[in-house]
Order: C-alpha cells, then structure tokens, then sequence
C-alpha cells in the first residue's frame, strides 16, 4: 500500500503546470476542477481545485464523508453538470467547451447510478440495446450486441424477460450492460450497489471484476464502503469535504483476479484500517 500526497496526484502523473510530452494521455483526467452551487442566499463550494489521473485499464474507487462531492465530481466527469472551473479530459480530449458538453467526447463514456433507470416496457435485450438504438444501429446488430453483453453480466437467459421480473442485483447488471453497450472507454459508476444487500454486493463486485477484467474497461467508482472501495480499486482516493478536495490517495496493492476471501488477509484488513483511520482524524480535525 502506498499513500501519496494530499494533492491525489502519484508521482510522475501529469499535472496542469508540468505536461510530459509523448505521454498516452490518461484514459480521464480531472483538471483542476471546482464546483461551486450559488443561489441568491446560499453559496456551497462543493468542490476545489481537483486533480486527478486515471489510466487505461485502471479502476479508482472515490470515498469520503456524506456530502464531500463524490457524485459532484461524478456528475461533472460524466457531462452531467459542468465545472465552476477546470475541465475533464478523456483520452486527452476536453469534455466541456464552457458550460456545454462535447458530444463526441461524451459518446466514450458509460454511467451507472444507484438505481438502474431500467424502461419498464422494454425487455431486457431492449433495455441493453438502447444506446445502440438512440446511436442508429441496425436491429440485427443492436440484437447481436445486447445478447453478448447479456451473457457478459450473466443474464443471457432473461433476455426476453421484463425489468419487473428481475432481482435488483441482476437490474443492475443489466444497467451496467446497457452501459457498457457502446463500448465506453471509462464506466463512471456512483453507488452503484449501493441499494442492494449484503451479500448481493459481495457477488456484484465480483461481478464487475470480472466484467472489467474482460472488458480492460477503466472505471472510476463512487461508494460510502470503504472495503468495498479496496476490494473494487486498483487505487483509493479519499475526498474530505466543506469543499471537497482530495485528502489522499491509497495504492492497493493486491493482485487480481481478487477472490472474496482476500478480504482477510493482512493487507486488506491494513488498508481499510489506514482508511478509516484517515477518515477518522478528518472528522476529529
Ligand atoms: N444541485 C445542487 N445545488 C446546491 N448544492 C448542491 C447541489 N448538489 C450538491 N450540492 C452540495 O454539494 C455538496 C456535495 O454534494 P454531493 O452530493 O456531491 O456529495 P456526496 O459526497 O456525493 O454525498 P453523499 O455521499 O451523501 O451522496 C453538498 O454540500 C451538497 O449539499
């Protein structure tokens, strides 16, 4: 495990002041971005100055206290809410011209929420194949794609059946299918199992290991949990709020594929511990 500096940026990640020529650019990276929500009685700087980096292939698990701006942060990344200030950069591209989003840059991205806004009406082949359809890909296409991706997240058996008929773990993993229909470089996931139980969760992360392993999609995922966070993240970055800046970022050094049970070895049990602790001294400070 290795904690790098409060700025969030690992040693050697490009910043806004040094750019490395000849570098791949980072599959995302977040450019000195503030947020701020400003009405006529009340101003919440949500976020300030963020920089953040995320390879190809990688996944960044981001914690921190109720209300620090994890799904601000989320929000802006994925073209929903611009910035007060900087911008988001995917694959070396800028995703907001000023307070509009560049369709061609937002077309790379996949978002999964807490819930899966799933279209009641539609099968779940239908529901996969959305963005196809919405992008004007042919129906034998769009069927072919929406059958694949359903045996991806395991439901190639409920293809014709209908939202209602499916458990709320295996919604969601029709939500992350239709996410990763276009084939997104970067799956931006806010709390994704955040409404599901215990054990559900537990298959869920496994689920999207393996999905992400097999995809090499790169990921930025949102939760309150912190060991959730470990077992997900090939780093952890923690946001401390009121704004919301990084506070610091955790390497987790353990191999993949990660089955359950590497939640009891000692360096899982040390890196939720150095966590929480930094959790902790951020709410005693
Ligand atoms: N649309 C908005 N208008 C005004 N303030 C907002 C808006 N959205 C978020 N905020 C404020 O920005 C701050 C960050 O909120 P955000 O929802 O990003 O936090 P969070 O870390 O995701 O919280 P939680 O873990 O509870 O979901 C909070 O103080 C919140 O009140």
């Amino acid at each position: 495990m290795v904690q790098t500096s409060p700025s969030g940026v690992r040693a050697g990640a490009s910043t806004p002041e040094h750019d490395p020529p000849q570098q791949t650019p980072a599959r995302i990276s977040i450019r000195s971005v503030s947020k701020v929500f400003a009405t006529k009685t009340q101003r919440t700087e949500a976020l300030r100055d963020i920089n953040l980096e995320v390879s190809a292939g990688e996944t960044v698990s981001l914690i921190g206290r109720s209300g620090c701006g994890k799904s601000t942060l989320l929000r802006i990344m994925a073209g929903l809410l611009p910035p007060t200030e900087g911008n988001v950069l995917v694959s070396g591209q800028p995703l907001w011209n000023g307070t509009a989003v560049e369709s061609g840059v937002l077309a790379q991205l996949g978002v999964v929420f807490q819930e899966p806004h799933l279209f009641p009406w539609f099968d779940i082949r239908d529901n996969i194949a959305l963005p196809l359809k919405l992008r004007g890909v042919g129906k034998a296409e769009r069927r072919r794609r929406a059958t694949e991706l359903a045996e991806l997240v395991g439901l190639g058996d409920f293809l014709t059946s209908y939202p209602r008929e499916l458990s709320g773990g295996m919604r969601q993993r029709v939500a992350i299918a239709r996410a990763l229909s276009r084939d997104p470089e970067l799956l931006l996931m806010d709390e994704p199992f955040g409404a599901l139980d215990a054990l559900t969760r537990e298959k869920m992360n496994l689920e999207l290991q393996r999905i992400t392993l097999a995809t090499r999609a790169t990921v930025v995922f949102v939760t309150h949990d912190i060991a959730e966070a470990v077992f997900i993240g090939d780093r952890v970055v923690q946001l401390t709020p009121r704004p919301g800046r990084i506070q610091s970022t955790v390497e987790v050094g353990l191999e993949r594929p990660r089955p359950l049970d590497v939640q009891a070895t000692e360096a899982f049990g040390t890196t939720v511990r150095a966590l929480r602790h930094a959790l902790e001294d951020e709410e005693q400070s």
